[in-house]
């Protein structure tokens, strides 16, 4: 018999989370039925969208959610899953688990020996798609336009800049220090800075694109969304992506409001999540994929070793301690 460790949610997150908010446990599995799989997580993932969606859709006690897992299937009484092969799943932060197959995703066949598995977790998976879907689906960029992106050295921020120079645009991308603003520049963003370090927002983005912007990815919300409209081109769009900076508010913000610069320049924004989109997966992966290995999109992935530091990994990862994608190696 199998024992699988989980972290729990031990108490609902009050503000910024803390490591006393979550327990591990362990939890005996039971022998395999037929038609089921035992799989045991190689990498997991950490998100943004675990703050809020905890809330939502949680209770205490329940295992993290949403996190996908990269996992190998250690025993298969399924004949559709050999042993050692590697899957997709969003089970949770967990060491093992059984699944009856359904609800796997396998790589790509063309997934190359040397590419690293836990790229299904970020640029080939759904940060990559995210990222993918918000710039060609919802901000419909042109080529010869100008892209503002933020949060722009992390798992979806970093893809979008990157698929932004591919679709032929002027990218602009800041995030929150130095090196990261270095490594934006070194990955082929135009224009970086640093937003927490420069003395104005609003001067910073002037300066960055004199004539504006045609597209928006908004990663963060609040304050730096409400400064970034005014800048935004007539006929400008934005893709609603994330709110990372009201994520952990006990208090919700307020305005400035948005009504006039949209009614002036006739903008239009969209929210969007990701998953709704699945139809677009299978041509989202492959495109990404492709791009990775022909070298046109780079990845940068932030390691945290052993299951152990999931929920340190977590909240490092909502300080802004990752560069690229957050990801635990258990
Ligand atoms: N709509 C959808 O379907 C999806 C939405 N998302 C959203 O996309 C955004 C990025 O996610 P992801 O790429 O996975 O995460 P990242 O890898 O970008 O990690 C989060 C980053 O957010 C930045 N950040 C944290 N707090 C703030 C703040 N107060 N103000 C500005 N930046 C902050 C930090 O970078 P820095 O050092 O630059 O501050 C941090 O590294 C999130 O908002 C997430 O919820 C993600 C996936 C799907
Ligand atoms: C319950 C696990 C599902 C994983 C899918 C993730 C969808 C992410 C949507 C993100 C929203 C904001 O961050």
């Amino acid at each position: 018999m199998v024992t699988a460790k989980v972290w729990v949610l031990k108490k609902h997150f009050e503000g910024f989370p803390k490591p006393s908010d979550f327990e591990m446990k362990q939890v005996a599995l039971a022998n395999l039925k037929d038609g089921e799989l035992l799989l045991e997580s190689v990498f997991l993932s950490v998100d943004p969208y675990m703050r809020p969606y905890s809330k939502r859709d949680m209770k205490e006690g329940d295992v993290m959610i949403g996190t996908q897992v990269a996992s190998r299937i250690v025993e298969s009484k399924n004949p559709a899953f050999a042993v050692g092969t590697f899957v997709v799943a969003n089970r949770g932060w967990r060491t093992h688990f059984i699944s009856d197959g359904k609800d796997l995703n396998l790589l790509p066949a063309s997934w190359p020996e040397s590419l690293p598995k836990s790229l299904a977790l970020g640029t080939v998976g759904m940060p990559g798609l995210t990222a993918y879907v918000g710039l060609f689906e919802i901000c419909k960029m042109k080529p010869g336009e100008t892209v503002l992106v933020n949060a722009a050295a992390g798992a979806v921020g970093s893809v979008v800049g990157q698929l932004a120079k591919i679709g032929g645009c002027k990218v602009v991308g800041c995030a929150g220090s130095d090196s990261k603003v270095a490594y934006l520049k070194n990955i082929g963003f135009d224009e970086a800075f640093n937003y927490k370090t420069v003395a104005s927002l609003d001067e910073a983005l002037r300066k960055a694109s004199p004539d504006g912007y045609d597209c928006f990815f908004d990663n963060v919300g609040g304050e730096f969304a409400s400064i970034a409209i005014n800048h935004m081109k007539k006929f400008g769009r934005i893709a609603v992506c994330g709110a990372i900076s009201q994520y952990n508010d006990s208090v919700p913000q307020k305005g400035p409001y948005i009504q006039i610069p949209m009614i002036f320049n006739e903008l239009s924004m969209k929210g969007f999540i990701v998953s709704s989109w699945h139809n677009h997966r299978e041509e989202g992966v492959k495109a990404l994929l492709k791009w990775v290995l022909e070298g046109k999109l780079k990845y940068h992935e932030q390691v945290t070793e052993r299951f152990e530091n999931m929920p340190a990994a977590f909240i490092g990862m909502l300080k802004g301690e990752n560069l690229g994608k957050a990801v635990v190696k258990v």
